[in-house]
């Protein structure tokens, strides 16, 4: 039986069971529910804090988790990406009030306040920064206003939390994070194993695609393929007008719309985009 980790509260625990579900795996309906039996894929899962599922995988307790990478790395286990999920997506920065300018260097003999204590301090001593970690559980913002902070290291999505206290960040990135499926550190690809991370993969390359398929004038698909070539090669397919044929092929999501004022300009008709549910390379 493999044993999973999956995030039970926070930003990443409902889209990790979406897309555990979408691959074909059993989830829980209780919030409560801590353990999900999933006996027909012979997986068991286990729903818990995102910050600790490193610590169960580097431990070897369980097989696979799902957690993001700045927790993973703050964590200190011994743990290595399997796979980026493509979810939860985050920038971990510096942060000060606004108004001077600060650089990393400015840190120097400064309090930093943060939730991700061993993140921060790895950086700031390849930085050569010499400055006080205050390890603080959340609402890490607030606590310059509050007077036990000069700066603060946190998690940056929209950047909302940051404008909402007047504070702006500053240097690069110390992490850009994603959610990512991990396992412990040099341990082997078991099959079971294996086959979780291919259907995942599946569901997260399926979210990166769409089918688009349209029908073209014989004369123009020479051109019509060059803007759709497709994964191996696009499908081509009789039409009951001989003048006309059908293509269907998978472009990215992010050029879908380029992709079809391309064909639209080239001379396609009934061009449609359409979802992909998940996919096997
Ligand atoms: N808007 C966001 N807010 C917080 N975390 C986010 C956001 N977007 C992505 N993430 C990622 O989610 C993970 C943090 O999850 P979560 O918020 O559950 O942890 P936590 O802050 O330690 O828990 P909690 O807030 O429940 O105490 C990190 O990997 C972080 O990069
Ligand atoms: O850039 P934004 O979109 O505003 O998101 C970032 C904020 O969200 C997270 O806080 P969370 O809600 O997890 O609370 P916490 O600080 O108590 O962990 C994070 O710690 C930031 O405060
Ligand atoms: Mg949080």
């Amino acid at each position: 039986m493999l044993r999973v980790a999956v995030p039970n509260k926070g930003a990443l625990a409902g889209p990790a069971s979406e897309m555990l579900g979408e691959a074909g795996y059993r989830q829980r309906h209780e919030q409560r529910d801590l353990t999900v039996l999933d006996p027909a894929n012979e997986v068991e899962f286990f729903f818990l804090r995102p910050k600790d599922i490193p610590i169960y995988v580097g431990s070897g307790e369980l097989d696979l988790g799902i957690t993001g990478r700045d927790l993973a790395l703050d964590s200190g286990a011994p743990v290595e990406e399997v796979l980026a999920l493509g979810f939860g997506g985050s920038t971990f920065r510096y942060a000060a009030p606004a108004g001077p300018d600060w650089k990393p260097a400015d840190l120097h003999g400064k309090r930093v306040a943060t939730s991700y204590p061993r993140l921060v301090r790895d950086d700031l001593a390849r930085q050569g920064v010499d400055a006080e970690v205050i390890r603080l559980d959340g609402a890490v913002e607030i606590s310059i206003q509050l007077g036990v902070a000069d700066a603060i290291a946190d998690v940056v999505s929209s950047g909302r939390t940051l404008r909402q206290h007047n504070l702006v960040a500053f240097g690069d990135s110390i992490c850009v994070s994603e959610a990512v499926l991990v396992q412990r550190a040099g341990s082997d690809s078991a099959k079971a194993k294996s086959q979780l991370t291919a259907r995942l993969q599946g569901v997260v390359f399926a979210q990166q695609y769409m089918m688009l398929d349209y029908d073209c004038p014989r004369t123009l698909l020479e051109k019509a393929v060059a803007i759709t070539p497709g994964l191996e090669s696009p499908t081509v397919a009789p039409l009951a007008d001989p003048d006309w044929v059908a293509v269907r092929a998978m472009v990215p999501r992010k050029k879908v719309n380029l992709i079809m004022d391309e064909l639209a300009e080239v001379g396609a008709k009934a061009v449609l985009a359409s979802d992909i549910r998940s996919c096997r390379l």
